[in-house]
């Protein structure tokens, strides 16, 4: 008789006697009208650690940014950002929640009409603490970091899918946040520019210590920033641990995902 495999991990919840998550999924449940979604789907980023999201399409992977952001809102079950449950929030709750934990949308949801310069000055401008001369100088300095330096004039109609991505990290930065979400930050750009995407987003984590929740289809991507993974398959947190632990597991579902991945895209 067939069934379908029971979730395969391991240590989903935080052991309690040491550093407490800075997001958690516990239990969480997500249907929109018949479809559900993510069923008693739970587990944790550890403050400075990246956890990568993988699964195949329509899975349920930005449904989970979306609620860690407040956006969509859990059916059951709680959601710990910065050591609060945000099931119960506000709109204006989460609205002061969204410059601790910031999202990096896939198309980069930069205003078209301003400068990139004016885009990444905009979390600065809205905090009104800050003089105009100082607010050039972080936007100059951000540019710098992400490595689009000569962009500040430019529109982002003007920039590449990748270039564009690193406005938009920029921009996530700007707001300080203590974590940032990214949706799929390869996809449409070359094996290059996500390799030197890879590279800022490790960056991001060694210097400013940044919790980061990276949603990908790219395995190699994954393989290069992960601390811990969790495989959505059929709703459920079908694999949560490390990538080793996921790359040595023998179920056989993930055994087909990696087994796919490795075709679709060989090592080179
Ligand atoms: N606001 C919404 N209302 C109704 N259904 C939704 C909504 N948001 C997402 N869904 C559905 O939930 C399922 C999961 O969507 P989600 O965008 O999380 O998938 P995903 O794993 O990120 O896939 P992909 O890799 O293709 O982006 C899909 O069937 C989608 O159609």
């Amino acid at each position: 008789m067939s069934s379908v495999p029971e979730t395969i991990e391991i240590n989903r919840e935080a052991p309690s006697d040491e550093r407490k998550p800075y997001i958690a999924f516990e239990h969480v449940r997500k249907s929109f009208g018949d479809l559900c979604v993510l069923d008693d789907v739970s587990f944790f980023v550890y403050p400075g650690e990246t956890l990568c999201i993988l699964g195949r399409s329509g899975v349920g992977k930005s449904v989970s940014l979306q609620q860690i952001m407040g956006f969509l809102k859990p059916d059951s079950g709680k959601i710990i950002v910065a050591d609060e449950d945000i099931c119960g929030y506000t709109e204006a709750q989460m609205q002061v929640l969204r410059r601790k934990v910031t999202m990096v949308f896939q198309n980069g949801a930069l205003f078209d009409s301003l400068t990139v310069g004016e885009n990444v000055a905009f979390p600065l401008r809205e905090r009104k603490e800050l003089l105009d001369d100082q607010i050039q100088q972080i936007v100059s300095g951000l540019l710098e970091m992400v490595g689009v330096a000569d962009t500040a004039d430019l529109l982002p109609s003007d920039l590449p899918v990748g270039m564009k991505r690193s406005v938009a990290i920029a921009r996530a930065l700007s707001a300080q946040p203590e974590a940032i979400l990214y949706d799929e930050p390869t996809t449409m750009v070359d094996p290059l520019i996500s390799h030197l995407l890879g590279d800022l987003i490790q960056k991001l984590k060694k210097q400013l210590k940044l919790t980061s929740i990276v949603v990908t289809h790219d395995m190699r991507f994954a393989e290069r920033l992960a601390d811990r993974v969790l495989f959505l398959h059929q709703a459920k947190a079908h694999f949560f641990g490390t990538m080793q632990e996921m790359k040595e597991s023998q179920d056989e579902i993930i055994r087909q995902f990696l087994e796919l991945d490795a075709l679709v895209l060989p090592k080179v």
